[in-house]
């Protein structure tokens, strides 16, 4: 690993390599993907460019286990972005949609692979997926939605805590530091991981304490509270925590081996020795007038928050400690101080002044490289000539370089803020300090190189309790962790288990089976009205004719038949399903997705026509309707312009709230000619807040209405089981969308809200459901390709709008459609250039929403109908 490399490559990437390999090897576990960017830029290493990486397991007992085809741990590397350019962290944003679409593709296809070899030709589904980081959490969101398997969060190091540091540094403002982190982006992906993670791991307690509950969706008093309801069996109301869990993360043991001897003592390497000294020992030591003195070591990327300048100045400005020790600063690798970022760039040169200023030549080494094998050289070094490890960091969320340290029995000088105390609570093998007072940093450091026995103590104490750190324990307690989760997977995949061993009356036959069976035969209903042929009647066999099929529903919703009739009918009828009508959404060259938020509803109709004309009638192209409108809108509008909801392959309503497709008749008991689909009800349920939510936010408009007038009520006739809908009067009056999901999360509720239709109207939807996860979901229940999509958006639209833009599909902008819209983007918590990917060659800007003006951007994003 190139650790150090800039300010992408830190612990983080050590951290996830070490507990990929670990858990890997772990009984119970059959594979781990690690999914991350694949680079193949000039300046990167080559290896960035492999598709895929084993991860080979350290220990030999590992390896020696019989290993499935297929199983262990892999690094996954997913090509995403602009092609041949490496992306600091904190550009990614844009792409992020576009990596979930190709993880996406990667998981189903891994599931049929593993299904083939593993899983009885069953797809094997993921168990549990978890994000490291904000952007791996807001990807890990989104994935867990549309697979709908549970979700774990790691933040490693948090956007709130560091805005806090920077803005209490006060060399910035927000909006400068919005400008250089994307803090406010990155915050909104930190939030949205704990709207969806089940469970989300801390390295310590304080991570917990102190910084998690900055955020407006954690609060650990209600998260206790919450607990106590669950345990008693009390109602939440629709409430919901992720569940806090403390895990430190490990260290590799395997390559340890603890310098005995100091620079002058007898087991120091003797003349028959052959093993040469480290070449980065020669390389640190040449910096140094007398390399025998006791070595302060400090080992961080030149990141501001690490604070090396305090340690230089501390060092400079205390005669004492210069006199007995020397200094040695690993702070990455650099070929062109002028060539690195701007932050690490002025962190290196102000470094360099400081030691000019102190005049610390021959004191204190900087070298230019090291390569991640010899950093236990380094440690190695440091405690040969019994010197200290300082990380003086602002804030350290935990401080892997502090374990790592004490493991090669180097004692320590430590920030008081972050990690480094609950380290210290289990080693005992240093000093913490308050790294903003530069005397107590100087006072710690000589302590330690001046008091022998205390050095000696420290050390010890270190080498004692470090296996306390130890990747199997945290393997252990993590699969624990997740074994205790409800297994979520599509409802689909759980009939399929279900037809493998049919139980007469088992408690498989519940409401929801016959629900999805009703919706199963109706769609072969439906299928044989509107086709006519195809597969219906040879599959349907044993029920020869359609009115017996439709007795079958009768009695399926009355609940007479069950057991393993049904589960034979089922399977009928889902073949049929298969073999007609859905499967024509994965035959598609193309679906062209209507998504024009209009500044007036009633100028839909014309551009879904003139779409319509631009596809043609050839059977190449499918249709979908995506729309913050209820179907019943929907449908009136689509009389009003006399279309037909046949012409439509699926409608994606109340902005993801609910997912249709046409029929011939009306079952529903609406009147109206669609057929809801169940299964995407399900996949979208998790940590819908059901009436608790509706209750909070029928109270929310109470208030809103007190201050400002009846300005918000909420729209019964518009909403549905999984959108609160509510009509808003004046919306320039009311909270921006921001506020209300602000105070959603402070209340545990959690949610997507969107404010649609210039903000005449307010959806409230489950949190993992928008239309941009309606399409994923068609692409998992269906195979139809993400990458065939083209949409067609305004130039603005309702909140959601960033969503329809991201992602591997192809994007028209139709010119001066939405553009009232605009303003409901006015007040966001991150501009909306921070997430559209504008220079994408997959979006197009139509100068006009004419047939030929389409056409033409058709043609420009290269979208054939042949
Ligand atoms: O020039 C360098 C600098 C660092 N490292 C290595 O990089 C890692 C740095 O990790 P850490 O000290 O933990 O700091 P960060 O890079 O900031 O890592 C983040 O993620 C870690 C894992 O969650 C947490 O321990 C940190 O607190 C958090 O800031 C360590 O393994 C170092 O040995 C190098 O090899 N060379
Ligand atoms: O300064 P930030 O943005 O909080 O980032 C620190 C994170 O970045 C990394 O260096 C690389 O992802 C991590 O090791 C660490 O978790």
């Amino acid at each position: 690993m190139e650790l150090g490399r800039d300010s992408d490559t830190g612990g983080q990437v050590k951290y996830v390599v070490e507990l990929a390999r670990a858990l890997g090897t772990m009984p119970g576990v059959y594979r781990v993907d690690l999914l991350t960017r694949q680079v193949s830029a000039p300046d990167v290493d080559w290896s960035y460019a492999e598709p895929t990486e084993m991860l080979t397991p350290r220990t030999t007992e590992s390896s020696m286990q019989e290993l499935g085809e297929s199983s262990g741990a892999y690094i996954i590397r997913i090509p995403f972005g602009p092609k041949e350019k490496y992306i600091p962290k904190e550009l990614l944003w844009p792409h992020i949609p576009e990596f979930v679409d190709c993880a996406l593709s990667h998981i189903r296809q891994m599931s049929k692979v593993l299904g083939e070899q593993i899983g009885g030709g069953q797809p094997v589904w993921p168990v549990a997926i978890h994000g490291h980081y904000a952007d791996a959490g807001d990807s890990a969101a989104l994935l867990s939605g549309a697979l709908n398997v549970p979700m774990l969060f790691t933040g490693h190091s948090l956007g709130r805590d560091k805005l806090e540091q920077i803005l209490k540094q006060g060399r910035q403002s927000r909006d400068e530091i919005n400008t250089t982190y994307k803090i406010m982006r990155r915050i909104e992906a930190e939030e949205l991981s704990l709207d969806s993670s089940e469970i989300v791991i801390t390295s310590t307690r304080q991570e917990i304490e102190e910084q998690w509950r900055l955020y407006d969706g954690f609060d650990p008093v209600l998260e206790r509270k919450l607990r106590a309801r669950i345990k008693r069996g009390v109602n939440c109301h629709g409430r919901f925590m992720p569940r806090m869990v403390v895990i430190p993360p490990g260290m590799e043991f395997h390559h340890i081996v603890p310098h005995e001897g100091d620079m002058d003592g007898d087991t120091e390497r003797n003349e028959e020795d052959p093993t040469p000294d480290p070449p980065i020992w020669s390389e640190v030591m040449r910096f140094f007038t007398n390399p025998r003195k006791p070595m302060i070591l400090a080992l961080a990327r030149p990141d501001p928050k690490k604070n090396i300048t305090t340690l230089v100045k501390a060092f400079g400005e205390c005669r004492p400690l210069r006199e007995l020790a020397n200094l040695t600063l690993i702070m990455g690798n650099r070929d062109n101080i002028d060539e690195m970022s701007g932050t690490n760039a002025t962190v290196l040169l102000s470094i360099l002044k400081l030691i000019d200023k102190y005049d610390l030549y021959g004191q204190v080494a900087y070298p230019k490289h090291h390569k991640q094998y010899e950093v236990p050289d380094i440690y190695g070094l440091a405690a040969k000539t019994k010197g200290v490890f300082i990380n003086p960091a602002f804030i350290e969320p935990f401080g892997l370089t502090l374990i790592e340290a004490a493991a090669y029995g180097l004692p320590i000088v430590a920030t008081k803020n972050g990690g480094p105390v609950d380290i210290h609570k289990v080693l005992d093998n240093g000093v913490l300090v308050d790294p903003h007072d530069q005397q107590s940093i100087a006072d710690a450091l000589l302590k330690l190189v001046s008091d022998k026995q205390l050095w000696a103590r420290c050390r010890q104490n270190g080498l004692k309790n470090i296996h306390q750190f130890s990747w199997p324990e945290h393997c252990n307690t993590y699969l624990s962790r997740i074994a205790m989760c409800k297994p979520r997977q599509p409802q689909w995949q759980r009939s399929n288990v279900g037809f493998e061993n049919p139980e007469p009356n088992s408690p498989g036959d519940s409401l929801r089976d016959i629900q999805d069976l009703s919706l199963n035969l109706k769609l072969s209903l439906d299928g044989e009205k509107s086709e006519g042929t195809g597969t219906f009647d040879n599959s349907l066999d044993s029920i020869e004719r359609k009115s017996n099929l439709e007795n079958a529903f009768l009695k399926l919703s009355n609940g007479i038949i069950g057991g393993t009739e049904k589960a034979s009918l089922m399977e009928k009828a889902e073949q049929n399903v298969s073999g007609s009508r859905f499967p024509v959404l994965k035959s598609k060259r193309y679906i062209f997705v209507i998504a024009v938020d209009c500044d007036s509803v009633s100028d839909i109709p014309k551009i879904i026509k003139t779409i319509m004309d631009v596809a043609g009638k050839e059977n190449s192209i499918g249709l979908i309707l995506s729309t913050s409108l209820s179907i019943s809108e929907v449908h009136s509008l689509l009389i009003s312009g006399s279309i037909s909801p046949l012409d439509f392959d699926a409608l994606i309503c109340n902005s993801g709230g609910d997912l249709y497709y046409p029929s011939t008749s009306s079952e529903d008991g609406t009147g109206l000619p669609f057929t809801v689909d169940l299964d995407y009800q399900s996949h979208i349920e998790y940590r819908w807040g059901g009436e608790g939510l509706r209750k909070t936010l029928v109270r929310w408009a109470t208030s809103v209405n007190e201050k400002k007038g009846q300005i918000v009520s909420e729209d019964e006739s518009r909403s549905t089981v999984h959108c609160y809908t509510f009509d808003v009067k004046e919306p320039e009056s009311i909270p921006p969308v921001k506020e209300l999901r602000k105070l959603m999360r402070i209340q545990a509720l959690r949610c997507n809200v969107i404010y649609c239709q210039n903000g005449t109207t307010l959806n409230v939807i489950p949190v993992l459901a928008s239309r941009a996860q309606a399409l994923r979901y068609l692409y998992i229940r269906w195979g139809m390709e993400l990458s065939g999509i083209v949409v067609f958006a305004g130039e603005s639209g309702d909140t959601d709008y960033e969503g329809l833009l991201r992602g591997v599909h192809k994007t028209v902008i139709l010119k001066r459609i939405g553009n009232t819209a605009l303003k409901l983007h006015s007040n966001r918590t991150y501009p909306l250039d921070h997430v559209l990917p504008f220079d994408s060659p997959n979006i197009h800007h139509a100068e006009g929403c004419s047939n030929e003006e389409i056409r033409s951007s058709l043609r420009k994003l290269q979208v054939s109908k042949e």
